[in-house]
């Protein structure tokens, strides 16, 4: 069996699931730009689903209308059945919505470590003055993270590196962190913004396994924006393709291999990836 059957075979079963995320008629203008344009997605729980197309199409933005980062322009989204078109980023995260970025931003003068540990901050249970005082449910809560840090470095074999800088790391290593940082907020669904962007292909193939992994232990839901078509056909259930803010096709990978529109915009914007 090759390494990517048997990816193929890790991907998960299609039986009936509720939906965790639903966007409808989602539209995001910035002035002129119609940067997304009418966008819908029903993401069943548990669902891997690729967004893709070529450059400025849209896939950061949807991300970044789902975490609030920008208000929608019009349309609605619900996050386990609740609305949270007009919620704060901070809510949205205390909801379970977790991410990574395309331009990494990670805490450059700390440590691997300290670095996953701001990502329990959403969770921190003890105020100002038990951490100052240093009581005992501060030391507590304090160990129960540290332990979670732990095995959150060891799920993305990043464990050995936990007392260098951030920024000492290679890129494939930093996305990494990343992905553990965002997994500490414990999130239900998880959105990772090119994951593999800087990974040489050994780096490519493991995230891909490490993706999946990550989803089944800890229950997740990942939409993932990336070029990499060898993570994108490998992985994900379901694709979507926006070109130009536009859905222009939505699919199997296999679907999507041979759809015309799909080949056309990829080949109009020149992009070697398609
Ligand atoms: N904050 C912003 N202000 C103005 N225009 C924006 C802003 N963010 C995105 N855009 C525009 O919206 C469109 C979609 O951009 P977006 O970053 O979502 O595309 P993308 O598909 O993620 O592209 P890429 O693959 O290059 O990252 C582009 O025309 C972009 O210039």
């Amino acid at each position: 069996m090759t390494k990517e059957t048997s990816l193929q075979d890790k991907k998960a079963p299609t039986q009936q699931k509720n939906v965790i995320l639903r966007m409808t008629n989602v539209t995001k203008k910035f002035g002129g730009i119609v940067a997304v344009s009418n966008f819908n997605l029903e993401l069943k729980e548990g669902e891997l689903l690729g967004l893709i197309g070529p450059n400025g199409a849209g896939k950061t933005t949807v991300f970044n209308l789902i975490t609030h980062v920008f208000p929608v322009t019009e349309g609605r989204i619900e996050f386990l059945g609740r609305d949270i078109t007009k919620l704060s980023t901070d809510k949205i995260i205390r909801l379970g919505v977790a991410r990574t970025f395309q331009n990494i931003r990670l805490f450059g003068s700390m440590t691997v470590e300290e670095n996953i540990l701001t990502g329990f901050h959403a969770h921190l249970k003890s105020n100002l003055f038990s951490s100052v005082a240093f009581l005992p449910s501060y030391q507590r809560e304090e160990e129960y993270f540290r332990a979670k840090a732990e095995e959150l470095m060891k799920d993305l074999g990043i464990e050995h590196l936990r007392d260098f800088k951030a920024t000492a790391l290679p890129y494939g290593l930093q996305r990494k962190l990343e992905i553990a940082r965002a997994l500490a907020t414990s999130p239900k669904l998880l959105l990772l913004d090119e994951p593999a962007a800087g990974m040489n292909p050994d780096e490519t193939l493991e995230l891909n396994e490490l993706i999946l992994k990550i989803r089944e232990k800890y229950g997740l839901t990942i939409i993932v924006i990336e070029h990499d078509m060898k993570v994108i056909m490998n992985i994900c259930e379901r694709i979507i393709v926006l070109d130009h803010g536009v859905t222009i096709a939505e699919g199997t990978p296999k679907e999507i291999q041979t759809n015309p529109e799909v080949i056309k915009a990829y080949l109009g914007a020149g992009d070697e990836d398609a």
